[in-house]
């Protein structure tokens, strides 16, 4: 741990009735980093999502965000320190345009009450308009621009996880959790959706952490990753180090036991290594 990480998970537990769904598992996330959180399924990457985004509250250990706990506070609390998320199925309004969408993102990061809004207030006006100003660059950073006036209902899945990054984004959090960015989307949409990910991060040098089943994605992407297997932390490093890990191989192949001598390296090929 380093005073100078964006996030500390240290310790964290979780347990649903008999299931440990997290076991003491400890990682850094450094400023302005990509970290890749990944495991076979049932591993419990949705589970240290939920913790660390306030939805969970871990049974034991501590959470720190830019050096302050937030193991015990709420998502909303933990969302206006400057943590955002999106989700395996994307979350949009429906019925509403993808402008609107993205906007929406702008108001949860605003810091202007419900009251002031309906009021019309001159410092509310000030705001919309440099709201304005900031969707507009989103929109365009995501290639949406030109899908602004579209409604989200008619846009195909894969759009509609841009929209929701899109709106996530427009929070202008500093540390950003993408939960399966690349999920249910074709080969070309993965493509791009890697290159919006890294344009994004470097245009708002934000911290990503993110939960990746596509072991390509995760090995371009992440600087960093840390590998879960039945609740635990089983390894830790690059992805290059990761990947040649036996216990990362033995926990994807579910075949060879504890530091078994192995000569394949985990596939980076196809969605489930
Ligand atoms: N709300 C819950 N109640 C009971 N058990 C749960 C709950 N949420 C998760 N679990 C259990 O905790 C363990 C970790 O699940 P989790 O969803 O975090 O894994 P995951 O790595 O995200 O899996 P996947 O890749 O399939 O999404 C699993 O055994 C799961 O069944």
């Amino acid at each position: 741990m380093t005073s100078a990480s964006k996030l500390v998970v240290s310790d964290v537990s979780l347990r649903f009735g008999g299931v440990n769904a997290l076991s003491e598992v400890s990682f850094d996330v450094a400023p302005a980093s990509l970290t890749a959180l990944i495991g076979p399924n049932g591993a419990g990457k949705t589970s240290m999502f939920n913790c660390v985004s306030g939805a969970y509250r871990p049974t034991s250990g501590e959470i720190l965000l830019d050096g302050a706990p937030i193991t015990r506070l709420a998502r909303h609390r933990i969302a206006r320190m400057g943590l955002a998320r999106s989700f395996q199925t994307p979350v949009v309004l429906a019925g509403q345009s993808v402008l609107d969408n993205v906007m929406a993102g702008r108001y949860l990061q605003g810091r202007h009450g419900i009251l002031s809004t309906v009021l019309g207030l001159s410092a509310v006006r000030r705001d919309e308009d440099a709201n304005r100003g900031r969707v507009e660059h989103i929109l365009r950073l995501l290639d949406l621009t030109s899908l602004r006036g579209v409604c989200v209902d008619d846009l195909s899945y894969g759009t509609k996880k841009r929209v929701e990054m899109a709106r996530v984004i427009a929070q202008e959090p500093t540390l950003l959790l993408l939960d399966e960015p690349m999920a249910g989307m074709t080969l070309d949409e993965k493509e791009a959706m890697s290159a919006y990910i890294l344009a994004v991060r470097q245009e708002l040098e934000t911290a990503v952490l993110l939960v990746e089943h596509d072991m390509g994605v995760v090995m371009q992407l992440a600087e960093h990753v840390v590998v879960l297997n039945f609740g635990r932390k089983i390894s830790e490093g690059s992805p290059d180090e990761v990947q040649r890990d036996p216990a990362v191989i033995s926990a994807y192949l579910g075949a060879a036991p504890d530091g078994a001598e192995q000569t394949t390296a985990v596939s980076t090929e196809g969605d489930q290594p």
